[in-house]
């Protein structure tokens, strides 16, 4: 940790000595506090973010524009599918995936640094308990589809494979991820293969490019978005620990999609069998204004409009027959290959745009009390973890279907979506069609089968409720020997010691 002078020194270089106007009031305590947050800051770096920062978001205003007339659209051939694929190579990249799994080149790679503001929870999200009759967190149902893909490519293949999960956590996440972990025995996931690494925070700016005191010895701070993980790879020799392991294939992913298959085995196999070295996943956007960022070319070159920067006369653009022009619908499941990661971390990770986020950040009045502010005064940079597309040799896009795998929880209940009661209502659909597919019957109160038509999660709930364990059935699979011809109630839960009965 730097003295007091040191510090001293580092902040009037970055014009920012203003946070320590209270020194002189703090106790010994407060003042250790606040000179190691301080300690960690580089000068050159932080006069950089601090300008930067304010000059973006004197921009920001503009960034919708400049990309007017500079988007195309995926060129439909360019996508595969699982709609627009024929059945034999779905099944020929689905065998490749798994021979990949069984092999031990794949592991996961979990985005769980961001704060949930939207759902306002103090916990990380991945701990939150969505209302499922089992109880489960979604830790727990990505934890449990981990070890099914991994049984399912020892069960093709003999092997007895690792798929590793690797979890970028921030300074708001880590300590309660991992007593979450422990508490629960790592899921009966081996501890030596679920890895938790920590991402950088970096300093909220004022819109006069002043970092902003949130108390007065500490200063208010942010982790550095989802496209930080290049950075946190290399801070936390993350790529070498996947030399180690031979792990070749990462599938990362965003936290809160109730239905991400976790190494989805089609999804990797599509991707090693066309080469490319980085590729997403989409699905058709369900309305101009949904807050998805999509997936298309600017200046030629692949990459994600975010939902925050597209103009809503582009998002709202259609085709004769009706169909959004910008329909790809990035749903944060991406594929990199090592070599691919080592590429961007060496060389690119310090060139990542910055995003401009204007939040209403808490600070310190005068009198050093900690105000929440009643309308945005700070600004906030983020990297996106899908700007990197542009650094690819070989990219690629996979579309599937949004009831079968994407249903996000980013709001509290009362929102019209995307809430704990939506992302229930597409597990349970999702396990109820599964459940018909395998001939089960369900039974209503009377003990008649129910037999009205149900389709997707649009259709609203379920008739009956169905919950099948991840250990049960990774995608659907292997249901008919469990459930072929039985007569089932509602509430309806398969799981691990049922399969075994
Ligand atoms: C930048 C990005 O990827 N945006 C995507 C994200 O938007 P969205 O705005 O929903 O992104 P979130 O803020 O939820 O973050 C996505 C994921 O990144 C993690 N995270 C976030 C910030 C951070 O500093 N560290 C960190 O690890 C979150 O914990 C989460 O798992 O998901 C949508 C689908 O649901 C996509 O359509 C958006 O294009």
């Amino acid at each position: 940790m730097l003295s007091f002078e040191e510090v001293k020194v580092k902040l009037e270089s970055a014009g920012q000595s203003h946070v320590l106007r209270f020194w002189p009031e703090l106790s010994a305590e407060e003042r250790g506090a606040l000179l190691a947050e301080l300690s960690q800051l580089e000068p050159a770096e932080l006069e950089r973010h601090c300008r930067g920062a304010a000059e973006a978001a004197s921009r920001s205003s503009g960034e919708e524009e400049r990309l007017r007339g500079r988007m195309e659209p995926l060129e439909p051939e360019f996508i595969g599918g699982v709609r627009r694929s024929d059945p034999g190579s779905l099944q020929e990249w689905e065998e490749e995936g798994f021979s990949q799994i069984a092999q031990n080149k794949v592991a996961v790679l979990l985005l769980a640094g961001g704060q949930g503001t939207r759902l306002g929870v103090p916990y990380p999200k991945g701990m939150y308990d969505v209302g499922l009759p089992s109880g489960k967190t979604l830790y727990q149902i990505q934890a449990e589809r981990i070890r099914k893909v991994q049984e399912l490519a020892n069960e093709k293949h003999g092997s007895k494979c690792t798929v590793p999960w690797y979890i970028m956590t921030s300074e708001f996440t880590l300590e309660p991820t991992e007593k979450f972990f422990k508490q629960n025995s790592y899921f009966d996931l081996d501890p030596s293969n679920v890895l938790m690494f920590e991402q950088r925070m970096i300093p909220a700016v004022g819109f006069d490019g002043k970092i902003i005191l949130e108390k007065k010895n500490k200063i208010a701070m942010a982790p550095d978005g989802n496209g930080g993980l290049y950075r946190a790879l290399v801070d936390n020799k993350v790529l070498e620990d996947m030399e180690r392991r031979g792990v070749q294939y990462l599938h990362v992913y965003c936290v809160d999609n109730i239905l991400v298959k976790l190494a989805d085995p089609l999804f990797i196999g599509f991707c090693v069998k066309k080469g490319a070295d980085c590729g997403a996943k989409v699905v058709e956007k369900a309305y101009p204004s949904e807050p998805v960022g999509v997936v298309c070319r600017v200046d030629g070159v692949y990459q994600v409009v975010e939902y925050s920067e597209l103009e809503p006369e582009i998002a709202e653009q259609r085709h004769p027959g009706g169909e959004l022009v910008y329909n790809a619908g990035n749903i944060c499941n991406h594929f990199f290959t090592r070599d691919f990661l080592w590429k961007v971390a060496l060389n690119f990770q310090e060139q990542l745009k910055q995003h401009v986020a204007i939040k209403k950040v808490p600070f310190v009045d005068e009198e050093g009390k900690t105000v929440k502010p009643t309308k945005p005064n700070g600004i906030k940079m983020e990297k996106f973890v899908f700007d990197v597309f542009q650094f690819s040799k070989k990219f690629v896009a996979f579309e599937v279907l949004r009831e079968d795998e994407f249903s996000p929880l980013k709001n509290a209940d009362g929102a019209p979506v995307d809430t704990p009661t939506t992302v229930r209502r597409s597990l349970l659909a999702q396990h109820y069609r599964w459940a018909l597919q395998a001939k089960a019957v369900f039974l209503d109160e009377h003990d008649n089968p129910i037999t009205s038509e149900y389709r997707a999660a649009q259709d609203g709930d379920p008739p009956a409720v169905c919950e099948i364990s991840p250990l049960a059935s990774y995608f659907g699979e292997g249901l008919e020997k469990l459930l072929k011809h039985r007569k089932l109630k509602s509430p309806f839960l398969l799981n691990d010691s049922n399969v075994k009965s």
